[in-house]
């Protein structure tokens, strides 16, 4: 069913983690960077579109091979190298303009939520340690090494498993909105069949804008009646 404005009525709410909720994507851009710096290459945003939200192994394999240092340094040892640089970096993780708000605004309004990324047990750990109370507000959360995950955005798998655990008779995904900031993120929930709102980062290329179903400066700009959703009570501060 639509809205008068067209867009589908939302009853589920499914939050992509890094880049959306965490401003975590810059620890991995700065990791990216040191390492790149080593074989005296730079990294640039079309990488970085091409990495983000994507499982830690799949967005190696694209870093090695894009950069063409696949010789010199394998998906797996750039796992490894790059394992110290993060576990110092997550735990300072910080919320993104917006999330705070929204996410408690929808589940006092009794709209299930939840999260869906593709980052694994030990790094969601580290990234939410100063957040936990924000986090189980979700009502379930599924992780990028959930056995249900075969393979990581573009891929549905991952919202197709978030959508089936909430409570009560199957959710219809046309009935699901999905928050991200990746392109393969985007595509993964359209791939899922649900409406996407994409918040991304402004040095994205504006053309990975098109498959979304609404695009975003910030959270701060959502307005929950598009979608069919309880507005806010007051404006954004
Ligand atoms: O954007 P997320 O939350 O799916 O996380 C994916 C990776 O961990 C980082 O790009
Ligand atoms: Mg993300």
């Amino acid at each position: 069913m639509a809205n008068p404005n067209g867009k589908a009525s939302i009853t589920h709410v499914i939050f992509d983690m890094d880049g959306l909720l965490l401003d975590t994507e810059k620890f991995y851009t700065e990791v990216q960077e040191i390492i790149l710096s080593r074989y005296n290459k730079t990294f640039d945003w079309s990488l970085k579109a091409k990495m983000m939200g994507k499982k830690a192994i799949e967005a190696a394999r694209v870093f090695v091979e894009e950069t063409g240092i696949g010789d010199s340094l394998s998906a797996e040892d750039f796992l490894v190298e790059r394992e110290e640089m993060l576990r110092n970096m997550f735990p300072t993780s910080e919320l993104m303009p917006g999330a705070d708000r929204l996410v408690r605004h929808l589940h006092e309004n009794g709209i299930p939520i939840s999260v869906a990324t593709g980052s694994h047990r030990r790094h969601f750990e580290l990234k939410t340690q100063r957040h936990g109370e924000l986090f189980s507000l979700m009502h379930h959360i599924v992780l990028g090494d959930d056995p249900e995950v075969k393979q990581g955005k573009p891929s549905p798998d991952i919202f197709l498993a978030a959508a089936k655990r909430f409570e009560g008779v199957p959710v219809d995904p046309h009935s699901i909105l999905v928050f991200e900031d990746a392109p393969s993120g985007v595509l993964a929930a359209k791939n899922a069949g649900m409406s996407v709102v994409m918040v991304p980062d402004p040095r994205l290329d504006s053309s990975f804008h098109e498959n979304a179903d609404q695009v975003l400066g910030s959270l701060l700009d959502f307005n929950p009646s598009d979608w069919g959703l309880p507005p806010f009570q007051s404006a954004a501060c």
